[in-house]
């Protein structure tokens, strides 16, 4: 099978837009980050578009994002951790693409996030019981959605893009 798009999913700090910068560069792919399409369209940062909005109104951006950036053709789309919370997105992600799941334990999201301020659900007293629950309802959903499943705990971002590269390669993907 050939899929033409690749789409990144996993929880806040698995790494999508870091890795699918560098996976699209690679293979000379369009990159696009959903997050920063919402900022960008809505002209305001995710902390303000969920102040404002609420997370219902930010989702409503982004199931609208998904449903075109889903459609691209060659493209490495990142999307943002919560994009497996809509049924609409979980369609389009499963059908349009070739789904990676960059998986990592909650400790490791933890400390990869834990000096950013830019992801409003994480700014709470206590981030690492938000990020395991928000896992433990997520992940059957990045699962089931998966083509691929990579483990980036304790591997370099160039080791990961390495990893799936190897994948896409063998599978015929790219
Ligand atoms: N494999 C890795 N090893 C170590 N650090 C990593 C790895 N992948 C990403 N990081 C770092 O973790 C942080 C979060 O990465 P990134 O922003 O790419 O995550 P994300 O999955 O896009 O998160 P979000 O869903 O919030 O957008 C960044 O500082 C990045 O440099
Ligand atoms: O996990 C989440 O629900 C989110 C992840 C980020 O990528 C952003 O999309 C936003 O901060 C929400
Ligand atoms: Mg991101």
């Amino acid at each position: 099978m050939h899929k033409e798009s690749i789409f990144l999913i996993g929880p806040m700090g698995a790494g999508k837009s870091t890795v699918g910068k560098a996976l699209a560069e690679r293979l000379r792919y369009q990159f696009v980050d959903s997050d920063h399409v919402i900022e960008e369209r809505t002209g305001a940062t995710i902390p303000m578009i969920f102040d404002i909005e609420g997370e219902s109104g930010f989702r409503d951006r982004e199931e609208a994002v998904i449903d075109e950036l889903t459609e691209r053709k060659c493209t490495v789309l990142a999307t943002g951790g919560g994009v497996v919370e809509r049924e609409l997105n979980r369609q389009h992600l499963g059908t349009r693409g070739f789904v990676v799941y960059l998986k990592s334990s909650v400790d490791a999201l933890i400390q990869r996030t834990k000096h950013d301020r830019n992801r409003p659900l994480l700014q709470t007293e206590d981030p690492q019981k938000v990020l395991s629950e928000l896992m433990e309802r997520r992940e059957p959903w990045y699962l089931s959605l998966a083509d691929l499943v990579i483990e980036t705990q304790q591997v370099p971002v160039h080791r990961v893009v390495k990893k799936i590269i190897d994948r896409l390669e063998r599978e015929n993907i790219v």
